[in-house]
């Protein structure tokens, strides 16, 4: 198949960075909370007109936010490495990604992809380890369902195995290829396995053919259906 989603993955220490988010409602709450779920230690900078008292809750639980209470100012991008804009207000947005483009800050726009530089994900954490999906923009719901289905599956062991294989990893010696032959040798376990469909795999597949839709169809049909 070839490839249709060319966005980059990247994993961004953004404890480094100094974040500016725009808008301190609900949508502001939910990037807020991704942020500090994943980089508890990151420097936000919150720029809004009002804040919703949870989102001031949040704060004062976290030395490195600040909430600045006014409307948005260009000058707000010349202490940011990154932007965040979540207001109500369409044609501000268009405004920031415009000033921030200029100066080639990276912007993530709420519900406006076209204007994003770069996409949140559905993510999924075992300890050390780190999945974060991708849909593309085409359906956020597909990738919260896919965490689920990937927090319910991925054994808790995986992070004692990122442990040991660390230890493992550091003790070797050799040449870099015959590290990387020892390492493939001590996990081929993990890859392995004969094919075989989970259950799980195949609820995915009665989706992706139809039969599973269909049914959604029927039951939505039902809800929009006013009573006679
Ligand atoms: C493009 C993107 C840009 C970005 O926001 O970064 C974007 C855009 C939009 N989201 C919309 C709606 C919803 N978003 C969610 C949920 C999440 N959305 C997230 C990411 C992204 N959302 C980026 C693409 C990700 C990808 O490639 O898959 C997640 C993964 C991460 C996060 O936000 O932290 C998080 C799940 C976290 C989790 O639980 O695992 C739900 C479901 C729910 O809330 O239960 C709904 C309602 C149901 C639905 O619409 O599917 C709308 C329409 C708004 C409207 O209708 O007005 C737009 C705009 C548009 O599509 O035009
Ligand atoms: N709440 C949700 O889950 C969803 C919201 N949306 C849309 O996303 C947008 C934002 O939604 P909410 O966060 O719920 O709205 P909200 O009204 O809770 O928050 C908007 C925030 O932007 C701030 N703001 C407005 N103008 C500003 C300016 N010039 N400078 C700085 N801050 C400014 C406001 O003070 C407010 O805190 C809306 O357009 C809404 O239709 C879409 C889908 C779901």
């Amino acid at each position: 198949m070839p490839n249709q989603n060319p966005l980059f993955p990247a994993f961004l220490k953004l404890e480094n960075l100094r974040v500016l988010l725009v808008g301190g409602g609900n949508v502001g709450l939910e990037k807020l909370t991704a942020i500090l779920r994943n980089s508890p230690e990151t420097a936000v900078t919150i720029i809004s007109i009002t804040f919703l008292s949870e989102l001031r809750e949040v704060a004062s639980r976290h030395p490195r936010i600040q909430l600045i209470e006014r409307g948005w100012l260009e000058t707000d991008l010349d202490a940011a490495d990154i932007v965040f804009a979540a207001t109500d207000d369409p044609a501000l947005h268009r405004t920031i990604k415009a000033a921030a483009r200029q100066r080639r800050l990276l912007v993530n726009v709420a519900d406006t992809p076209a204007l994003c530089d770069f996409y949140l994900s559905s993510v999924v954490v075992k300890g050390q380890l780190k999945v974060a999906v991708s849909t593309n923009g085409k359906s956020p719901t597909v990738g919260k369902r896919l965490r689920a289905v990937l927090e319910d599956t991925l054994p808790e062991e995986l992070d004692e195995v990122l442990e040991q294989m660390t230890i493992i990893r550091n003790r070797l010696a050799g040449d870099f290829a015959n590290k990387v032959k020892s390492l493939n040798a001590v996990t081929a376990e993990l890859a392995g396995g004969k094919a075989y469909e989970s259950p799980a795999t195949k609820r995915w597949r009665r989706v992706a053919t139809g039969s599973l839709l269909a049914v959604g169809a029927f039951v939505v049909s039902r809800l929009v259906r006013r009573p006679e």
